[in-house]
């Protein structure tokens, strides 16, 4: 069944109606068996129209504008009942579980911050692991475990330095499996997440086994095969990065969150404060009746990778608007251009699970493998240290030379064109000559575009591509006023323009939820408006003096 075509999914199934035997709920006001059901969230039952008009003034105040629905092929989803608007709050949640992720430098168990490097690692009195403090020990993050960990009295398992390891993969999906005793209901939420455990023993025998390993011989505890792949299922499945205070990434898995469906052009942002809540909101305005989607994989990477990341972690093929569209809505950010007719971008033919790339003007084809190993070149010879010069004064020349070079092979919306932006951003971060200036606010300006495309809306990316671009806007206007070479009443224009983008800027970073880094940013936006606003005031003294 398509993703679109749903059935309604109620979460409180009861019992039959008690005039019509569908399955429902408790009515809303008179507790009689219903099957109505609230058409805003599903969540309320109603025996009829009357007793649902008599409970709205006190329903209003929950009802969500979504309800969970279901299909064949892509289980269980949130799906928006009435129109959103950009920016529109949907709900926050609240972690079941937390920890470190799977492949982790040596990260403390207790705070979850990465260790400082040191002489002497200091390792957990109980359980041996590396933690940070001997407060840490006894953290409430850490506590249920550490008993569980120093079963492994021979120290096998616990990481003796703080080189990057995969061990850490053991640490949350151990803390999943201690729910079932410690906290039955949150328990119950794990084990209705989707987990693929069929599939991953197919695909992944040789990892759950050594996880099995680690958990019943190593720690000597008596969990099942069967159970054990179901969570290590539902954690790959479902678990989110988030930010710790010390701007660690870290894993969590929420009940609701996790409802979220993927697209590669998603609709609803998330925002996590370091305590760990997330703030689910629409990032554009949606429409009522659309699936509520966020990006499983990073939006700034190729056609490929984000199939191979979907289909190898999440067990599925991504048919979304954005991978339909032979030139990804217009950017050809995964398409090289063609070599025979200038003007034309190759664009992706799938066949039986292959893929070829053909010129919709010449017809020319190239195998799939020729064009990635195109984008392999290009990203081999960014990560070469000195392909755009050393910080010295050439690297103006040779990062204009390098732009003009990778807009020889690609789109300018290409994802190889963004690296080379990137890259080119950072070697002219020091360069305060005015082509320089000129040169990164182009590119900043092409990227904010190109994330906007990527990723529409209300997003802290756009919000953050807004500040470094006012940031560099002002920096220039500086040094265009110190070289006299502007015209007065353009040059106060585009100040003001200046001191909207960086509203626009402080706006939509304050939409990130409280203790976020988004959030953090804002003092950082408001220091740069009080700038641009003095130096818009002494400008304009100015030209009201000179008149
Ligand atoms: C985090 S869960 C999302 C909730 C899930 N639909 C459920 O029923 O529990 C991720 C899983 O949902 C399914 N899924 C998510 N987005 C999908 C999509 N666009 N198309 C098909 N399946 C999708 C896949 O099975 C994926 O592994």
């Amino acid at each position: 069944m398509p993703q679109n075509q749903v059935v309604n999914h109620s979460s409180n199934l009861k019992s039959a109606c008690s005039r019509c035997d569908i399955m429902g709920g408790a009515c809303g006001i008179c507790e009689v068996s219903a099957h109505l059901s609230c058409s805003g969230c599903g969540k309320v039952h109603y025996c009829g129209k009357e007793h649902q008009r008599q409970h709205w003034p006190q329903h209003r105040q929950q009802c969500q504008p979504f309800k969970l629905v279901s299909s064949a092929v892509a289980g269980s989803y949130l799906v928006s009942t009435r129109q959103l608007e950009a920016g529109q709050v949907l709900m926050e949640d609240t972690p079941l579980v937390v920890g470190p992720m799977a492949e982790s430098a040596g990260v403390c168990l207790g705070c979850h911050e990465l260790i400082p490097e040191s002489d002497e690692v200091l390792h957990c009195p109980g359980c041996h692991w590396p933690i940070c403090s001997l407060k840490c020990a006894t953290s409430p993050n850490h506590f249920p475990d550490c008993s569980v960990l120093a079963r492994d009295t021979n120290h096998i398992s616990a990481p003796n330095n703080l080189e990057p390891t995969r061990r850490y993969e053991y640490i949350l999906i151990l803390r999943c499996l201690l729910l079932r005793d410690r906290a039955p209901s949150a328990w119950k939420e794990v084990m209705s997440m989707s987990h693929h455990s069929e599939q991953r023993m197919v695909t992944q025998e040789e990892k759950l086994d050594l996880i099995q390993i680690f958990l019943n011989k190593v720690l000597k505890l008596d969990y099942s095969k069967d159970l054990i792949n179901q969570v290590v299922g539902a954690v790959a499945t479902n678990a989110l990065e988030i930010r710790t205070a010390g701007h660690n990434s870290i894993r969590a898995l929420y009940p609701k969150v996790r409802l979220l469906n993927h697209s590669c052009l998603p609709n609803v942002h998330l925002s996590s404060a370091t305590n760990g809540r997330m703030q689910v909101r629409a990032a554009v305005k949606v429409g009522a009746g659309k699936v509520l989607s966020i990006s499983y994989t990073s939006t700034t990477i190729p056609v490929w990778e984000r199939q191979i990341i979907l289909s190898d972690n999440y067990y599925f093929t991504c048919e979304c608007v954005r991978c339909s569209d032979q030139t990804e809505l217009g950017i050809h950010f995964s398409s090289p251009r063609c070599p025979e007719c200038t003007g034309s971008y190759l664009e992706p033919i799938r066949w039986l699970g292959n893929i070829s790339w053909s010129c919709p003007t010449c017809h020319l084809e190239m195998k799939d493998a020729m064009v990635r190993a195109q984008v392999s070149d290009w990203l081999v010879r960014l990560q070469m240290d000195d392909i755009l010069g050393g910080s010295g004064g050439n690297s103006y020349k040779r990062v204009v030379a390098l732009l003009h070079q990778v807009e020889m092979d690609f789109h300018p919306t290409h994802f190889i064109w963004m690296k080379v932006a990137q890259a080119s951003l950072y070697r002219l971060r020091d360069d305060k000559s005015l082509r320089a200036l000129k040169l990164r606010r182009r590119l900043w300006q092409q990227l904010a575009d190109l994330y906007e495309r990527l990723e529409p809306g209300h997003t802290r990316r756009r919000g953050m591509a807004l500040l470094e671009m006012g940031s560099v806007r002002l920096l220039e206007a500086k040094t265009e006023y110190a070289e006299e070479n502007i015209y007065f009443p353009m040059f106060l224009d585009a100040l003001r323009e200046l001191l909207e983008m960086l509203k626009t800027a402080e706006w939509t970073l304050s939409l990130d939820i409280s203790g976020s880094v988004g959030r953090e940013l804002v003092a950082k936006v408001d220091k740069k408006l009080s700038e641009t606003q003095q130096f818009l005031d002494s400008v304009t003294q100015q030209v009201t003096l000179t008149k």
